[in-house]
């Protein structure tokens, strides 16, 4: 598939648009979510996407030479539907420095959206994380090369780091005298432009008094809530994708039909019209949030330790399992009891979830949402808990996911996780299991309640505890 050959086969299809939009995290999620909002509304061709990989050059290696064009392809339970998304117009690796901040400095970028993971953005306590060494590295470069007059020469190298890049980029936007611009990152974190904001201004700081206000005065950080469940593509669905759409792609993303978008802040510079897709602009994001982050990201994650531990490889899978789909039943009333009972409708919310958590369909595996799982349950699992003990409850299902955790963890399996160091060293601590719960929360080690219950549940599972 090239943007040529499908231009003159849909002529007006897929015109390329000029770049409005740098993205960096170049992922399935990116290309199942921001572009295809994107191209859903975009007639005029105005709002181009120039996306960049945040680490692995690999996704642009396969999307440029196709121009940017993939496949998206929707899997519902009684079948898939394919289109070719056009949205996105260049697709670089992440280490071009030089197309980055030459993008940057344009005035016509109005908007750089992020899906890096929640690891992506090294933060720690909320605030950039000190122990990260490339990020530590970043913050040298930045110090050593902005704080002079002459702009360095990206060609020459600079930032690994997303926060270093973007402190990068701001900063010749600043000296280009470009004009404002938006930041959007699109990663299941709570106030997740406020953490970005914290990052930056952390950074900037550093770097020089001009760059800090203008940063103040020039960039809106926007919170979101962004919900589309997007495995990873297995090598089948490049197949199923050629005999739908009868074009070879690389690139293809297999993702369901659902699909959410809440953002909240300004942009300044302008934006498409996401609404007419779906998306909602709101002023406070917090409830949308935490509805997401906790019954849909909290209930996979207990999907993915629980259900590992019962043998599960999918989230399908799982939920077919009635004790899994119980502990899943039980976490959500403990979780609602701490939503605001009006205005998210949230019945209807946790019926769809069951709808699309069984829709057999979707392979999500449980090993690639069991990643990351100190950052995942210290947002999706953690404020459930705290706020049922809090109220006097045993918090039996948030003891459920957390314990299932500890128990993977003690029991050797092989968990992607950032703050593997740390996981390790608790591991190995005399007493194991209090270190992996201070990891996650202090306030979950002072609970002697907490302690024995999930001690409980690993000492139930350690019994039956398979390899894995
Ligand atoms: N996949 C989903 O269902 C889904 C749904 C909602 C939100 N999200 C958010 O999007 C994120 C990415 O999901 P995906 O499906 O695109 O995953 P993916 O594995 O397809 O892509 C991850 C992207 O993040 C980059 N990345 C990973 N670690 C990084 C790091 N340390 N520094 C910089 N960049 C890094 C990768 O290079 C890649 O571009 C998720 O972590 C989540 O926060 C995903
Ligand atoms: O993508 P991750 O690894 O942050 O989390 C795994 C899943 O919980 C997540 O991707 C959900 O599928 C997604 O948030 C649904 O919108």
């Amino acid at each position: 598939m090239t943007r040529t050959a499908f231009s003159r086969k849909h002529p007006g299809e897929a015109p390329t648009a000029g770049v409005r939009i740098v993205h960096i995290g170049l992922g399935a999620f990116h290309r199942a979510h921001q572009a295809w909002y994107t191209s859903r509304v975009d007639e005029g061709s105005e709002w181009g996407i120039a996306a960049f990989t945040g680490r692995s050059p690999a996704a642009a290696e396969d999307l440029q030479p196709q121009g940017g064009l993939f496949t998206l392809i929707e899997r519902d339970d009684d079948g898939d539907r394919a289109e070719v998304v056009g949205s996105i117009v260049e697709a670089r690796n992440g280490a071009d420095l030089t197309r980055f901040i030459e993008l940057l400095s344009a005035t016509q970028t109005a908007i750089i959206t992020i899906t890096v993971t929640e690891a992506g953005y090294r933060m720690r306590d909320g605030l950039p994380d000190e122990t990260d060494h490339e990020l530590c590295a970043d913050r040298e470069w930045l110090v050593g090369n902005l704080a002079g007059a002459d702009q360095p020469d990206p060609a020459l190298g600079g930032p690994v780091t997303t926060m270093g890049r973007l402190v990068f980029g701001l900063d010749a936007r600043r000296r280009a005298n470009a004009g404002p611009i938006a930041i959007v990152p699109c990663d299941n974190m709570p106030a997740n432009g406020y953490l970005v904001q914290r990052a930056i201004g952390v950074l900037a700081a550093e770097v020089s008094r001009e760059l800090t206000d203008w940063i103040a005065a020039n960039v809106s950080f926007v919170s979101t809530s962004v919900d589309r469940i997007t495995p990873h593509t297995m090598p089948t669905d490049l197949l199923i994708a050629s005999e739908l759409t009868g074009w070879r792609d690389n690139a293809t993303v297999v993702t369901e039909p659902f699909s959410d978008w809440v953002l909240s802040g300004e942009f300044p510079a302008g934006r498409p019209a996401w609404e007419r897709s779906g998306a909602l602009f709101v002023d406070d994001l917090e409830p949308f949030e935490n509805r997401k982050l906790w019954l849909l990201n909290g209930a996979h994650s207990l999907l993915a330790y629980a259900g590992m531990l019962r043998g599960h490889e999918t989230v399908a899978q799982a939920m077919t399992d009635q004790v899994c789909r119980a502990w899943v039943g039980t976490f959500w009333d403990e979780a609602v009891r701490h939503l605001p009972a009006h205005g998210l409708d949230l019945d209807g919310y946790r019926s769809a979830l069951v709808r699309r958590f069984t829709n057999t369909r979707i392979e999500h595996r449980l090993s690639q949402i069991s990643g990351e799982g100190v950052l995942k349950l210290r947002v999706r699992i953690v404020p459930t808990l705290l706020a049922e003990r809090a109220d006097g409850l045993d918090a039996g299902a948030s003891i459920r996911a957390i314990g299932s955790w500890v128990a993977l963890v003690l029991s050797g399996a092989r968990l992607v996780d950032s703050a593997g160091e740390a996981v390790a060293l608790a591991k190995s601590a005399d007493e194991p299991v209090a270190a992996l719960l201070e990891l996650l929360d202090p306030r979950l080690v002072a609970d002697a309640g907490v302690r024995e219950a999930v001690s409980a549940v690993v000492r139930a599972e350690r019994v039956e505890m398979r390899a894995i």
